[in-house]
């Protein structure tokens, strides 16, 4: 990824003109990630309607300014420079139900809200993503996924499964629905990865099902999620940071070099998951890429596999000045606090 410019003077005029009111300055990005990691947004907009967000990513692209379009924030590490250019923070939240269809904006919460309303109307079909934080948006551009219910659990279920239709802003700023075959999807995969569309809306296509049935499987993933996750509240982390190792698992790879527990400032690698990274209270972007660096190292020397991370380093990053040797030190002195 290039490395994001701050706006000249005459883009920032720019930006002021058409942008007006809406437009912030050094705005604080942690409080907006799950990570609660990262440094201010130099100019900063909140789109509250498919139609603002389009106008936000026009105006962008048109003075040639370097913008990022934050969902959720929850598969990201935002640096701990911050980002220089403009963030579009995607707040067009907006869901209707006709029907057995599901039309949300793409800024819209597939948790609580997406799911709240398609089980309100006794649908089916989103409920197995419960408890995992995503905009609908960053749900397409991952393909959001999640095992089938239980007990058999047998595969993995995709949000793309269920999508019949959305509505994109290309990357010559035209507004287009599109069908499901264009998104592409894989595992962790859509065509949003390698094209500079932008999703403003989706609709899905789900199915009746009984109350009790949806009321089950909600709580059933839950509850696997609360046993194997380290709870977002309390221990802010995003996801999984390493990319899926078909049938070997990053997580059981990293846990069998023993790095759970290892801890590089305020971020540690769950001891509960170790695909995951947590924040106790003041990580520093740099201390959670000490410790990916770090486990890429070890889980290569033992085991031969590259581990690929999974989330998206966004913005200017300070650099890495805490190492894996002070890392490793300080797991043989657990944390006072
Ligand atoms: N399975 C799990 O347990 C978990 C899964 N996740 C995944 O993390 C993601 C979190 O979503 P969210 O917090 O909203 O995203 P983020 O704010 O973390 O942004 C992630 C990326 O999504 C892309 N994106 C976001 N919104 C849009 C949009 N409207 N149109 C096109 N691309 C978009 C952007 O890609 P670009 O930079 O290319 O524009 C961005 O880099 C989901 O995909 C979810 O599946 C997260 C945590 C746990
Ligand atoms: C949490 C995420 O997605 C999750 C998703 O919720 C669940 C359910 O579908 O499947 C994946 O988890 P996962 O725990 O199976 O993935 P990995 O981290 O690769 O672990 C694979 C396997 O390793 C083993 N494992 C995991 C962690 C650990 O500390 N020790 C261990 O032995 C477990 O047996 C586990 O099943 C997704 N992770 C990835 C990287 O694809 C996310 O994307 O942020």
């Amino acid at each position: 990824m290039r490395k994001p410019r701050k706006p000249t003077p005459a883009q920032q005029r720019a930006l002021a003109q058409h942008l007006g009111a809406a437009l912030k300055r050094n705005v604080a990005l942690a409080p907006r990630t799950s990570f609660r990691i990262g440094g201010p947004a130099a100019f900063y907009v909140e789109a509250k309607t498919p139609e603002a967000l389009a106008t936000a990513v026009r105006v962008a692209r048109r003075f040639d300014i370097d913008y990022f379009l934050l969902g959720r924030g929850a598969n990201i590490l935002m640096g701990d420079r911050g980002y220089p250019g403009l963030v579009i923070a995607n707040q067009a939240q907006a869901i209707d139900v006709y029907g057995t269809c599901v039309t949300a904006a793409s800024g819209a919460l597939v948790y609580p809200d997406l799911i709240d309303a398609a089980v309100a109307h006794g649908l089916s079909g989103l409920e197995h993503y419960v408890g995992i934080p995503s905009t609908v948006g960053g749900a397409l551009w991952q393909n959001l996924h999640f095992l089938s219910p239980a007990p058999a659990r047998e595969r993995t279920m995709f949000i793309g499964e269920v999508l019949e239709s959305a509505e994109i802003l290309t990357a010559d700023n035209e507004r287009r629905r599109v069908d499901v075959d264009y998104f592409e999807f894989g595992y962790d995969q859509s065509v949003l990865h390698s094209r500079d569309d932008i999703v403003l809306s989706a609709t899905f296509e789900l199915e009746p099902a009984p109350a009790e049935t949806l009321t089950r499987i909600m709580q059933e993933n839950l509850r696997w999620r609360a046993e194997r996750h380290p709870p977002l509240d309390s221990e802010p982390s995003a996801g999984s940071i390493f990319r899926k190792i078909e049938g070997i698992g990053a997580g059981r790879l990293i846990d069998e070099c023993g790095l759970k527990g290892l801890r590089c400032g305020d971020a540690q690698i769950s001891p509960r998951h170790a695909n995951i990274i947590v924040n106790h209270g003041q990580a520093s972007a740099a201390d959670v890429c000490a410790l990916i660096m770090h486990a890429q190292r070890c889980v290569q020397a033992e085991t031969g596999y590259w581990l690929t991370p999974e989330i998206s380093f966004v913005g200017e990053f300070a650099p890495v000045t805490r190492l894996a040797a002070d890392a490793r030190a300080s797991t043989a002195q657990p944390a006072t606090s």
